[in-house]
């Protein structure tokens, strides 16, 4: 939940104290006037009734302003730099967020006050003179969290004047990228460019790595004289069976692809439509802890975890660590580790708004949780576009979607493939020009659009389609008012 800061009032405490004075002594001058005691007074004399009124008054001006003063030292008490401390996050998958909500609460543990805020929400004149913390992923090649976009082509463009704001920086990423946790580091250079002073050095997290965590816990220790806690701590594991594996694409051009399904779901084991599992690899006794991510492709409602896993190859034809496990040693029956990973940045829109979901390949795992939720939630008003390369092999989750268009619950269904000559269009994108007018008309009508799969080609290309059709300037804004959502890989 997003707590905003508390906001000064127009009238200081001072003036309110002194008007509220200035009342209280006009209602003792009349009382005096008339010579006689309260309770000889009646309706008959105004006078007095002016007096009570000034006492009333004086009450009411200068209560807010006793209680704020009050309210002040309280936090003062806590607080002995007198600071309020602002957190921000820019997250792509929920990780960053987890953290930054976790700092908050390490802040408030501590007696300090804090609020949380997206990294959309910093600008230097609010928070001037504060201290200030950036929990940011990158993302891509390099890149911002899709989030964070408006900001840095806004207010990273040029240094700003941020004399007086103390700030510390953690920066998420994977060192297996080039570009390691090269957008935490740009902010850093930005902010330092523009005046802000640094509490303490960077802290890099290499893949959610333990020590980085606590150096980033100690920071805090430090800067608010408490003793170190461990607020950290991941969630603990949980087991699933693997029910059932069923190679979904045979005679696939593409490499081979199985949904798996996972079963029973416990009570204690809760996601929504957007959520992330993160797989333990290996069994329970495996002495590496190493994880791979997957989006989940159905509800708890359904009494399965199910994912959609594309079988991985390493450029010596090697079988991928994650999928080669998954895929082809676990047998049913086997447990599998994992732990859910909130994602709200891609979650199902809240309300009846119309959504347009967008995907690639194994990116329908996640498209399909969304459309179980709205389907759930009688929630009919969704437009489909899939792309996949062949008609005759490539129809993951087939049977599911050809249901939910004759039950009317999907409104559009356009399936495109790549390498049918009779396919009406070769690219999901090519699919959404062609369908420009009714892009259009659903933006209009405050649609939502979500996009799942490929960062190369598809993600980059559905974006064209959306300036081209909609501009620029409505793009970047549907993306920071979270009504354009990515999660691409
Ligand atoms: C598609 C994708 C691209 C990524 N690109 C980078 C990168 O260029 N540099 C980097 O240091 N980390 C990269 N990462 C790793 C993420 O920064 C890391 O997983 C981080 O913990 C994610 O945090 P978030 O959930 O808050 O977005 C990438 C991860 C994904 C899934």
């Amino acid at each position: 939940m997003i707590t905003t800061a508390p906001r000064t009032g127009t009238v200081s405490a001072f003036g309110q104290l002194l008007i509220g004075a200035l009342l209280l002594g006009l209602a003792v001058w009349f009382w005096h006037l008339q010579g006689r005691p309260w309770p000889t007074m009646t309706r008959s004399r105004p006078a007095q009734w002016t007096a009570l009124l000034g006492i009333i008054a004086f009450t009411a001006i200068s209560a807010p302003a006793l209680y704020s003063r009050r309210h002040k030292n309280v936090v003062s008490e806590h607080n002995p730099a007198g600071a309020l401390w602002h957190v921000f996050h820019a997250s792509q998958t929920g990780f960053a967020l987890e953290l930054a909500a976790r700092t908050v609460s390490l802040l408030r543990g501590a007696g300090h006050a804090a609020a949380l805020y997206p990294l959309n929400a910093f600008d230097g004149e609010r928070f001037a003179e504060s201290r200030c913390l950036f929990l940011v992923s990158t993302t891509g090649e390099g890149d911002p969290p899709d989030p964070a976009l408006a900001f840095v082509q806004h207010a990273m463009r040029a240094p700003r004047a941020l004399q007086g704001i103390e700030y510390g920086i953690l920066a998420l990423g994977d060192r297996s990228y080039a570009h390691y946790c090269a957008f935490g580091h740009a902010l850093d250079r930005w902010l330092a460019a523009s005046g802000a002073m640094p509490m303490f050095d960077l802290v890099e997290v290499d893949n959610a790595a333990a020590p980085a965590l606590q150096a980033w816990q100690a920071h805090i220790a430090a800067q608010t004289h408490t003793e170190q806690q461990d607020a950290f701590a991941r969630a603990p594991l949980q087991a699933l069976a693997l029910s059932e594996r069923v190679h979904v694409n045979p005679g696939s051009a593409s490499a081979a692809a199985f949904e798996l399904n996972l079963a029973p779901v416990q009570p204690g084991i809760e996601w929504q439509a957007g959520d992330i599992a993160e797989i333990r690899i290996g069994p329970a006794d495996a002495d590496a802890d190493i994880y791979r991510e997957y989006s989940i492709a159905s509800l708890p409602v359904e009494g399965r975890l199910s994912l959609l896993v594309r079988m991985m190859h390493t450029p010596d034809g090697k079988p991928g660590l994650g999928s080669g496990w998954l895929c082809q040693q676990t047998k049913p029956g086997d447990d599998i580790q994992l732990r859910i990973r909130r994602n709200p940045n891609f979650h199902t829109p809240d309300g009846d708004v119309p959504l347009i979901l967008i995907g690639n390949g194994t990116g329908i795992a996640g498209l399909r949780a969304h459309l179980r939720a709205r389907i759930g939630a009688k929630r009919h008003r969704n437009w489909v576009l899939f792309g996949e390369r062949k008609r005759a092999h490539d129809r993951f989750y087939d049977r599911d979607l050809a249901t939910w268009l004759n039950e009317g619950a999907i409104a559009h269904l356009d399936r495109v493939y790549s390498r049918d000559a009779d396919s009406p269009h070769r690219y999901v994108q090519d699919a959404l020009a062609a369908n420009a007018d009714r892009l259009r008309q659903w933006m209009d009508e405050g649609a939502v659009i979500m996009v799942c799969g490929s960062r190369e080609g598809m993600a980059p290309g559905v974006d064209q389609v959306l300036r081209d059709t909609l501009g620029d300037a409505a793009v970047d804004a549907l993306m920071a008012d979270g009504r354009y959502r990515r999660d691409v890989y």
